[in-house]
């Protein structure tokens, strides 16, 4: 038990980041659940720095994310994938935004846990695939009926991402709120 008593004037902001200490802060999730977007937001509220890893990933390799699918194929994605988040999640404390398939990766997967508090962005089928189907930035959606697609991802993801140290609901709500509650989750988190 933590019996020391908060500040009333702690902001919600200084309180999260506070509880967060010298760790990460890893987003994780479906595509189009927010994790870049609402990943920035955060890290913003937070005063830390903030890393999109396909925002990396496409630095180091100079290639877009459908360029290094078509050309090298998912596994080989997976990999250096592995190799970026083991870089960023070195040293904390830092906002970290995975790819929706960073997560289901074994490798990848063992270092966000060890690397950070782990935050899932849990979200419907139809408010991911109302904000995905309006680009065509993501290679594992071109396929026939992309909505099955994204619903056959979730069955088989969901699982996994659950085992977040948080989850927080992504829906349609101003970010600023998502923001919010991501930040709340952080403060009241108390690890076993
Ligand atoms: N709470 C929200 N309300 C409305 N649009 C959102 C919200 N969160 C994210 N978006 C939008 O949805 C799209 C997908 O978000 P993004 O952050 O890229 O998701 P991810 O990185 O999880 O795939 C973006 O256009 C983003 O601005
Ligand atoms: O779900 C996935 O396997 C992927 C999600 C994408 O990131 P976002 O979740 O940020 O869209 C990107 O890493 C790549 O297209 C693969
Ligand atoms: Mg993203």
């Amino acid at each position: 038990m933590n019996d020391v008593t908060e500040p009333v004037s702690a902001t919600l902001a200084e309180r999260a980041k506070r509880a967060l200490g010298k760790r990460n802060l890893v987003f994780i999730g479906l595509m189009g659940a927010g994790k870049s977007a609402i990943g920035r937001l955060t890290a913003q509220a937070l005063g830390i720095p903030f890393i999109d890893s396909d925002h990396e990933i496409e630095r180091v390799s100079r290639m877009t994310i459908s360029d290094l699918f078509a050309t090298y194929g998912e596994e080989e994605f997976r990999a250096l994938e592995a190799r970026v988040l083991k870089r960023l999640l070195r040293s904390g404390p830092r906002v970290v935004s995975t790819g929706g398939g960073a997560y289901i990766n074994e490798r990848s997967r063992r270092q966000i846990k060890k690397g950070g508090l782990t935050i899932w962005l849990n979200a419907e089928l139809d408010v991911l695939w109302e904000r995905v189907n309006k680009r065509d930035t993501r290679p594992l959606l071109k396929t026939e009926n992309p909505k099955q697609t994204l619903e056959n991802l979730m069955r088989a993801r969901y699982p996994i991402y659950a085992e977040a140290d948080l989850t927080v609901l992504s829906r349609d709500v101003k970010k600023e709120m998502m923001v919010e509650e991501v930040l709340a989750a952080i403060a009241d988190y108390q690890k076993a």
